[in-house]
């Protein structure tokens, strides 16, 4: 105990000295290039792991390859390659000496002598269980991979390559398209499956982080006698293209497109499926493009090679550039439209900068704003509060709709093709909606609905797509799958929710998707404006579905019924024979009367010149008939 409190315990003591203050570190403002931002934050590209990494390379090129082509009005053929890179292979491509381990227990997945014995006993009587259980017929789960050997792991290697007949890129630009964050050719407000100028940097910057190897690209243009190719990675500090080589090539063989290749660290194993998923997906919603996919790896049997073939020349029209619809834009937008604008005036800055403003819907709108406006005054001119007060008309007041000439949907006939080709369903339908609009952003959605097939799972199978772009990354807070799981009463249309094989498709195209998140993965459910669409849509091929599936259930029922009547027959038949017997005996006594056909046959019958067989092969023919005469022997 403390004797006069006065001493100093060591536990204050301690307080007392971590009471003393430190010296504050100076604050130093610091600026960070997008390309840093990126580089540390790259899951919001869809860069999280490696698996996921090599995932979207593929899917940035290939997007990037169809956007191309589709621009020239070109049937896409796409050619995208991984292959695999031993570590040796790779070392010696960096210039890096194998090394053999020499000191195991300083590796991330060394394991004690005791600890694998443990481990090995464990496998084993787990192995024991799984036998016991098999041989009693129970069902028998596999064995979860031995957790002893944790950690990291080798890294995996892969050359990711992408080939197009896309329209190229002009020699001078191929730098700053490759080697700078946030820099495009589709910012435009269009439908375009690229829209942010990220993701080729993104596996680029991937790759400078996994592998320090840069990225190669090779182009020619329309009329290029020259091939460019051009070797890079990026400077991340100051978001600028470091070019390794830059040169034109000759173009002997008249060559057009792009060809991009990029070694990157990777996981196929864990993204095999997800890759291949994607790919099928993408030749269902692309049936007009020709799709080559190789894996390449040292062991051949691990080779995959898929060609998806193109099965129309339908390609659906080419997305125009379109204006803002005045509903659609903020405060920020309006000065950036002044300050790019040709237009002297209010008036016609209103009536050419936006869809949908005419040119006496501007004089009206320029009336509402007040006495301080005029439809002469220069638009460039505009005090930051009149740019207020014309924001602040633009979004209370009424205008048409924007159409959607601008969009470019797969079409419904692409669609129906591409499900038919990809899963070979027993029964599909598909609906194409109207433009709509969202916060003055036009839109169309289209969707399909597939009963059986092949490869396809019990229960509802969502396929999502976003201007033409299949999402396969966080589903269930999706708008598609919300409205199916949800809002679609799946009995009403004769379909069972749980044991049909049903295949949902639906492709949302606009000049602006309202993505969640930038990884451009999932469409929130909150637009109601879309939630509805989707749902109509769904509900429209469901309504297709139902009388093709009670046409169904009604030729199966019919079938069903003739060949339970077809077994009866035999028995019937003599019920009927003595029937007609029976008749003949009335008719000679004029009790009724039938006509001379019958007449024949039935007198055949009383004078036993028709056996019972005959007549029970002859009346085959009329089961219905029969039936319902043995019935009424029957009765009475
Ligand atoms: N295969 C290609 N053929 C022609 N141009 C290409 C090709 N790949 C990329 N580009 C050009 O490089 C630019 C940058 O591509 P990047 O993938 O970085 O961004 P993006 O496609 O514009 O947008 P997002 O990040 O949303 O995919 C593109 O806008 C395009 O102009």
């Amino acid at each position: 105990m403390d004797g006069d409190g006065s001493s100093e315990s060591p536990i204050e003591t301690k307080k007392a000295k971590s009471k003393t203050p430190r010296k504050p570190k100076e604050t130093i403002l610091k600026q960070k290039s997008p390309a840093e931002f990126f580089a540390e934050n790259k899951n919001i590209a869809g860069f999280d792991n490696p698996g996921k990494s090599l995932y979207t390379t593929v899917r940035e090129l290939v997007e990037n390859s169809l956007d191309s082509a589709e621009s020239i009005s070109e049937l896409p053929v796409v050619e995208i390659t991984i292959e695999e890179i031993g570590k040796s292979k790779f070392n010696s491509m960096i210039g890096l000496v194998d090394r053999e381990r020499v000191d195991a227990a300083l590796y991330d997945d060394y394991e004690t002598e005791k600890a694998r014995e443990k481990r090995l006993a464990k496998e084993a009587r787990a192995q024991e269980m799984q036998a016991k259980n098999a041989a009693l017929g129970k069902k028998v789960k596999d064995t979860p991979a031995s957790k002893a050997i944790k950690g990291r792991g080798e890294a995996s290697f892969y050359r990711v390559t992408c080939k197009d007949n896309g329209k190229g890129m002009p020699h001078d630009d191929i730098p700053n398209m490759f080697g700078r964050v946030l820099s495009g050719t589709k910012y435009g407000l269009k439908q375009t499956r690229g829209k942010f100028g990220l993701g080729a940097k993104m596996a680029l910057i991937w790759s400078k982080m996994s592998t320090g190897l840069p990225i190669e690209i090779t182009s020619s243009m329309k009329n290029q006698n020259y091939v460019s190719f051009c070797r890079l990675d990026i400077d991340i500090h100051k978001n600028i293209p470091h070019v390794h080589l830059h040169e034109k090539r000759e173009n002997k063989e008249h060559w057009r497109g792009a060809e991009i290749q990029v070694v990157i660290e990777g996981n196929w194993t864990t993204y095999r499926s997800k890759i291949l998923h994607y790919m099928r997906q993408m030749a269902v919603i692309t049936p007009y493009a020709q799709f080559l996919f190789k894996f390449v790896s040292d062991a051949p049997d691990k080779n995959v090679s898929i060609r998806f073939a193109r099965r129309t020349d339908v390609m659906p029209p080419i997305p125009m550039e379109t204006k803002h619809h005045p509903s659609s834009v903020d405060l920020l937008l309006i000065k950036r439209l002044i300050a790019e604008t040709s237009k002297q005036n209010l008036l016609q800055f209103l009536q050419h900068e936006f869809v949908n403003i005419s040119k006496s819907y501007a004089e009206r709108l320029i009336g509402e704003m007040g006495p301080d406006f005029g439809s002469k005054m220069t638009v460039k001119s505009l005090t930051s509060q009149q740019l207020v007060r014309i924001h602040q008309l633009l979004r209370q007041a009424k205008f048409d709709d924007p159409s959607g000439h601008c969009l470019s949907p797969a079409g419904e006939y692409n669609l129906r093709l591409g499900i038919i080709k990809e899963l070979h369903p027993d029964m599909v339908a598909t609906y194409s909606g109207s433009a709509q609009v969202f916060e003055g952003h036009p839109f169309i959605v289209e969707a399909g609905v597939s009963v059986g097939g092949k490869n396809v799972k019990q229960g509802l199978n969502i396929f999502r797509f976003a201007n033409r772009i299949p999402l396969l990354f966080e589903q269930g807070a999706d708008v598609v799958t919300r409205t199916a799981h949800k809002r679609i009463n799946w009995s009403s249309y004769k379909i069972n929710q749980m044991q049909d094989k049903i295949g949902v498709f639906v492709s949302i195209v606009s000049t602006k998707i309202p993505f969640k998140g930038t990884g451009k993965e999932y469409i929130g459910d909150d637009i109601t404006e879309i939630a509805s669409a989707v749902k109509y849509a769904i509900q429209q091929c469901c309504v297709q579905l139902k009388s093709k599936i009670v046409k169904k259930m009604h030729a199966r029922e019919q079938q069903e019924r003739k060949r339970n009547l077809s077994r009866y027959i035999p028995d019937a038949s003599g019920a009927v024979y003595n029937v007609l017997k029976e008749m003949t005996q009335l008719h000679a006594s004029k009790k009724i009367r039938y006509g001379d056909d019958d007449a024949e046959l039935l007198s055949k019958v009383s004078e036993n010149l028709i056996t019972k067989e005959t007549l029970c092969e002859k009346l085959s023919k009329h089961v219905e008939q029969v039936y319902s005469l043995a019935l009424c022997v029957k009765v009475s």
